[in-house]
């Protein structure tokens, strides 16, 4: 096999590594193609946004990401994936592996009906880990990542149904980050909340990217500027343009990126 080679960084001087490569990247459901030969690096220990119209297929490429695609047995790929140099299609791969490195939180929060403290073992309960004393610690860490803790300590054994729609996102982020993922998919993780939960989350995804790496599928445009290093503008399923955020939002090279952020584009 050909070594594997990176080729499309949006930013050449970049130091930090590529975390995902996506090389000539395919997918199908049954005979409709969604994805067209994408090509796109992820660099770690930033924000990567992904935007574009409804149903251009940003989130089949996140769900491609952790092969949550593959639940569909009408889901068909080529190409590759490298997380970091590893090809996540190669049948050598462990999904439950891939999915622990690969962490995803979606649109709506979706907490298990348990105790926040169970919530946040929860994956760490499936790795066997039985000690409270390493359980506690992990627990307590998950919830100051997700800025969370000091809402939630004094009351870890309430239903996590009772927390607010912002909070529950955040205990699912913490959830997410209990088994220590490198990568975190967000599938339009605030789009379900007030402008306050909303910009707690943004906040907390600008202070996450210090320890991972973070791609965001979102419908806002602002919220893409705001959180993201990097944006890929997506449309029928091909990859666009990919370039620096602040590039892209303030002189895009593409007359279709051009006319989607500035509402010229109508859905
Ligand atoms: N499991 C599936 N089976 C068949 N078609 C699917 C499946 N999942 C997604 N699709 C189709 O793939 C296309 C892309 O969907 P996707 O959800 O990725 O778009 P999107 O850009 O995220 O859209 P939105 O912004 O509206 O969420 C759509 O036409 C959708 O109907």
């Amino acid at each position: 096999m050909t070594p594997y080679q990176p080729r499309t960084l949006p930013d050449p001087g970049q130091a930090f590594p590529i975390k995902l490569s996506i090389r000539d990247f395919n997918l199908s459901f049954g005979q409709t193609p969604i994805l067209k030969s994408i090509d796109l690096d992820v660099i770690a220990n930033h924000v990567t946004a992904l935007i574009g119209p409804s149903g251009c297929g940003k989130s089949t490429l996140l769900r491609s990401l952790n092969r949550l695609n593959d639940l569909s047995t009408e889901c068909r790929v080529s190409g590759q994936i490298h997380l970091d140099n590893q090809d996540i299609y190669a049948p050598s791969m462990n999904i439950a592996d891939l999915r622990r490195r690969i962490g995803m939180v979606f649109q709506l929060p979706n907490p298990f009906p348990k105790s926040i403290y169970e919530n946040v073992a929860y994956g760490l309960r499936i790795q066997g880990i039985r000690s409270r004393r390493r359980l506690d610690t992990a627990i307590e860490h998950a919830l100051t990542r997700a800025a969370l803790w000091d809402e939630v300590k004094d009351r870890l054994n309430t239903n996590a149904y009772e927390l607010s729609g912002g909070q529950q996102q955040r205990l699912v982020i913490a959830r997410a980050l209990a088994v220590e993922p490198e990568v975190l998919l967000l599938d339009e993780p605030a789009s379900a909340l007030d402008p306050i939960s909303t910009l707690k989350i943004e906040e907390l995804i600008t202070e996450l990217k210090h320890n991972y790496t973070i791609i965001i599928v979102t419908h806002n445009m602002q919220q893409a500027a705001r959180v993201s290093d990097y944006t890929a503008y997506l449309h029928q399923g091909t990859l666009i343009e990919y370039g620096e955020t602040q590039q892209l939002f303030t002189n895009p090279r593409k007359r279709a990126t051009e006319n989607y952020i500035t509402g010229r584009f109508v859905e």
